[in-house]
Formats: C-alpha cells, sequence, structure tokens
C-alpha cells in the first residue's frame, strides 16, 4: 500500500486519454485534476457516441474532448496512457478498434471489472503493457481505494506512474491478477452496500419519526465518524463494536437482531456473488475474443 502524492509530479508531463467517459472516468479524472495531480490540458475524454456528455466533461474539469473520428485518432496516437473505461460489454469491440493503431510503448490501464490481462492481450494481439486495476468511485474526492495488477511487459516507469496516478486519488494496493475479483467484492462495488446500508438506516430513522434531513444528517455523520475511529485509533472494527455494546444494552438488542438475520452470512454471499459475477463478465468476454 501506498500513500498520496507518490510520484504524482511525473503525471503532469504525460498525456492521458480516457477511452470510455462514463462515471468511473469521471470520476478519476476529476480526482486528478481537482488534486492537481494531472494538467487538464494533457487529458482528453472520448466515448462512443454522447457528444453532450464530452462537453459536460470538458465544461466542468477544463479537459479536452476528443467528439470525431479524426481528433480520436489524434488524441491516441499521441496518448502516453489509455484509460479503458467502457462496460465489459463494450470491452471487445472497444479494443478491436484500438488494435491498429497501438504503439508498443502505449500504457493501458483497464478499469474493467473482470477483464483478464490475458484477455487484453488476445484482444489487442499483442504483449502491450497493461496495468489492470479496480478502482472505487470515492476517487472523485480523493478517497478511492484501488487494487492493481500488471502485466509481465510494464516497465518499473509504467509500474511507477500507474501507481502514482491511483495514490493521488486515494490508497492503491497491488495484488495477484486473480485477487482483483476479490478487490471488487470488497471496495469495488464496496460503496453501493455502505449506501444501500445507509438507505436503510436513514428510513428505518423516517420511520421512528425523525425528519428526512435529520436521519441523513445523523447516518452520514455515523458513517463518516466510525470509517475514522477505526482508521485513527488502529483498533479493530470489532473491538470498536463492543466499546458501543453495552452488556444487555439497546447496542446488544440491534446487533442480536441482526444477527438473527444473519447479517453477517448475507454481506458473505453478497460478496462471493459480486466477485463470482466478475469473474463471469470477464469469461464473457473472453469467450467472445476466441470465437473471433
Ligand atoms: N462505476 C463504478 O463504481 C466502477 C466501475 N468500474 C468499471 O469501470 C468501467 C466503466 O464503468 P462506468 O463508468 O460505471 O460505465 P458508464 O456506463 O458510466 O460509462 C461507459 C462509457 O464507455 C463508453 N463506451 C462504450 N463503448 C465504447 C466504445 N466502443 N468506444 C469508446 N467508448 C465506449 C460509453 O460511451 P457512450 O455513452 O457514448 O455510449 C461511456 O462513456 C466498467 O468496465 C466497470 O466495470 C470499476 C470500478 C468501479
Ligand atoms: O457493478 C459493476 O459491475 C462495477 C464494478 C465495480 C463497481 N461497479
Amino acid at each position: 500500500m501506498s500513500s498520496t502524492s507518490r510520484n504524482s509530479s511525473a503525471l503532469q508531463s504525460v498525456n492521458i486519454v480516457f477511452y470510455g467517459a462514463g462515471s468511473m472516468a469521471e470520476a478519476i479524472l476529476r480526482g486528478l485534476v481537482e488534486n492537481e495531480v494531472a494538467s487538464p490540458s494533457r487529458i482528453t475524454v472520448m466515448n462512443r457516441s454522447n457528444a453532450e456528455r464530452l462537453r459536460e466533461l470538458q465544461d466542468r474539469y477544463g479537459v479536452e474532448a476528443a467528439s470525431d473520428d479524426a481528433a480520436r485518432e489524434a488524441s491516441l496516437a499521441k496518448a502516453d496512457v489509455i484509460v479503458l473505461a467502457m462496460k465489459p460489454k463494450d470491452a471487445a469491440v472497444a479494443l478491436a478498434a484500438l488494435k491498429a493503431t497501438l504503439r508498443p510503448e502505449q500504457l493501458l490501464v483497464s478499469l474493467i471489472a473482470g477483464l483478464s490481462i490475458d484477455t487484453m492481450q488476445r484482444l489487442t494481439d499483442r504483449a502491450q503493457p497493461i496495468v489492470r486495476t479496480m478502482p472505487n468511485t470515492s476517487s472523485t474526492i480523493g478517497l478511492g481505494a484501488t487494487g492493481i495488477s500488471y502485466s509481465a511487459s510494464v516497465s518499473p516507469g509504467g509500474r511507477q506512474l500507474a501507481q502514482g496516478m491511483f495514490d493521488a486519488i486515494g490508497m492503491t494496493t497491488v495484488v495477484e491478477e486473480h485477487l482483483l475479483e476479490s478487490v471488487t467484492a470488497v471496495s469495488g462495488s464496496g460503496p453501493a452496500y455502505i449506501y444501500y446500508m445507509m438507505e436503510a438506516m436513514v428510513s428505518a430513522g423516517v420511520a421512528q419519526g425523525l425528519t428526512p434531513e435529520a436521519a441523513l444528517e445523523l447516518t452520514v455523520q455515523t458513517v463518516r465518524g466510525a470509517a475514522e475511529m477505526v482508521r485513527q485509533t488502529g483498533e479493530s472494527p470489532a473491538d470498536l463494536r463492543r466499546k458501543v455494546t453495552s452488556p444487555n444494552g439497546s447496542t446488544q438488542a440491534a446487533i442480536e437482531t441482526l444477527e438473527r438475520h444473519d447479517f453477517g452470512g448475507a454481506v458473505r454471499k453478497a460478496m462471493d456473488r459480486c466477485a463470482a459475477r466478475a469473474a463471469e463478465m470477464g469469461q464473457a468476454i473472453a469467450d467472445e475474443a476466441l470465437s473471433r
């Protein structure tokens, strides 16, 4: 694991293309621009067809937009880093389209859940240097959590560059590639589980009579405080939970109710299914690549 800003100054002189301009691309580019890690004039966004979305990103962050074939071709030609930010179902077509223009020194950084380095290399017909990552949307505010794996062809400089990019918008951990499915289950999809829990807490608070505003504010501060307590005290979540739980008190009553509904088992099943689904999406792309 590493901390913010390491190697990030090198990013100022690098041309980065976001190939796909949806929510994850925006989370990362916003983090890079607002934390002044990369220069917006060296960031280009492109997508399949939604020109209005490109204009929106251009207006919001001052990045360049490539909205026609000529601009796309020119931007890809001068890119040092190409970030693959389309949905898994669109990856095979997008990678096949890249094949003709890719130069061996261009670093591909994939955000795509489940898509293996091997499949990407088969789709591009070469041992392109590939950084496979699993980030999350909290990168938007510099609090991202990203798992990273490298293909054998990524140089030490390429590793530094890629890790610097994600360090600058949160924390990173380098893992063996097969563990990226687990990273997806923990932190890639993880924000959604926390939001889901927050939705449930707010609606229960409102059902008990709080105003929606008060229920939301109390819930947000509770989640924020709990995460910071784990981080700042270094105590385990289990120890901190015990400190909240007075014998025979209200917390014990709540935790026992969650246990009766197998809360831990439900989370385990959800995360196992999440990791399996990521692998399935990657396998579907591999099957499509093989059938060409
Ligand atoms: N959202 C999340 O929390 C996370 C997502 N990811 C991964 O990030 C990737 C993107 O997800 P997300 O941002 O949510 O997706 P979005 O649907 O928000 O964005 C997808 C983007 O890809 C573009 N696109 C599709 N096909 C092509 C193509 N052939 N060439 C160029 N661009 C194309 C779309 O363009 P257009 O609109 O013009 O069709 C759109 O800009 C996924 O693979 C996902 O697994 C990883 C971690 C977290
Ligand atoms: O839901 C998805 O497939 C993506 C991957 C991790 C978060 N969102």
